[in-house]
């Protein structure tokens, strides 16, 4: 196993950043985790700038440490886990970078590596969701967001930042006994949009039910739902209150705290992961770096789900 560079070595401001200053992808003969880029933020419908979230994230990381107390797993000890860079998508083209993407997360996933990917917008989950869904068929899907993104178009459009899930149920690749939304608050377009999110399928957990329930209620409601299906988790990083995440495009008062968020995420120990996502990092909107700290120490967690799941 190759492991992160030694910060009680090399200083950990010191070099170019990889995730945790993990191995790049290249570097390794395989992994069992890859966390992979994908900066694109053609599908945002207000701020963009999620396009340089996933350098600012893996700036952030420089500053993770190889024990996961939490869920008690030194994660880069138990599998191989290595930044696998970029997906270099057409900034003009949202069609065209789904497609790269689709393809892109298919190839890196082909020897069973799994994917925590930074985005992007949340246009990307569609395609991310349509790879792993070709391994397992459809997976359960829990989507901790301010926001539904489970609205038709926008302008007409039909692949945005705030229609990935209704596509990804419209084309089948989500088993629609198992999917839920975690943290949605703010205004809407109309009650039609609930009416209509709930025909798709979906459960819903507000912000303010998380914090009516509490932590291990919320947790205990979801795996119930989940059981043993394969599970992709994709986290809007919106999903926290703006003080704990100014750096997005989309921001909605009265979320989550990062300390909610973490806890609710190490709460699904044991599941079915099979990917995970984190998206909406906007750096330009950012404040001493607090919403890619909150990203990077998320994606650290959703890693070390997977590797308790994959290691032996
Ligand atoms: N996926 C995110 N972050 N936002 C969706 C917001 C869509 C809207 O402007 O109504
Ligand atoms: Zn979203
Ligand atoms: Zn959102």
């Amino acid at each position: 196993m190759i492991g992160p560079v030694d910060s009680s070595q090399v200083p950990r401001y010191a070099g170019p950043a990889t995730f945790a200053r993990l191995p790049r992808l290249d570097q390794v003969a395989h992994a069992d985790v890859a966390v992979v880029g994908v900066p694109f933020d053609t599908g945002v419908s207000y701020r963009p700038g999620a396009r340089f979230a996933p350098s600012a994230v893996r700036e952030a990381s420089r500053l993770l440490r190889p024990y996961n107390p939490s869920l008690d797993v030194s994660p880069f000890e138990r599998v191989q886990v290595a930044d696998g860079g970029d997906i270099a998508v057409n900034p003009f083209h949202i069609g065209s970078a789904i497609e790269t993407i689709e393809q892109a997360a298919s190839d890196l996933q082909r020897e069973g590596t799994r994917l925590v990917t930074i985005g992007g917008d949340h246009t990307i989950a569609l395609p991310l969701l349509r790879a792993v869904s070709r391994i397992h068929g459809p997976v359960a899907l829990l989507h901790f967001d301010a926001h539904l993104d489970t609205w038709d178009t926008y302008f007409g459009e039909p692949y945005t930042h705030g229609t990935p899930f209704r596509r990804a149920v419209e084309e089948g690749i989500l088993d629609t006994e198992a999917i839920s939304h975690v943290g949605t608050r703010g205004p809407l377009y109309g009650k039609k949009d609930l009416e209509d999110d709930r025909r798709l399928g979906f459960g819903v957990v507000t912000s303010s039910d998380v914090m009516r329930r509490g932590v291990d209620e919320t947790v205990d409601a979801l795996r119930q739902r989940i059981g043993s299906r394969p599970l992709y988790v994709s986290i809007d990083i919106d999903v926290l209150d703006p003080a704990h995440a100014p750096g997005t495009g989309t921001p909605e008062a009265g979320g989550m705290t990062s300390r909610e968020l973490l806890e609710i995420v190490r709460g699904l120990r044991g599941l079915n992961l099979v990917g995970a996502d984190v998206v909406e990092v906007a750096p330009a909107y950012d404040h001493a770096d607090i919403t890619s700290v909150a990203a990077s120490h998320v994606a650290y967690d959703l890693v070390s789900l997977l590797a308790l799941k994959e290691g032996v």
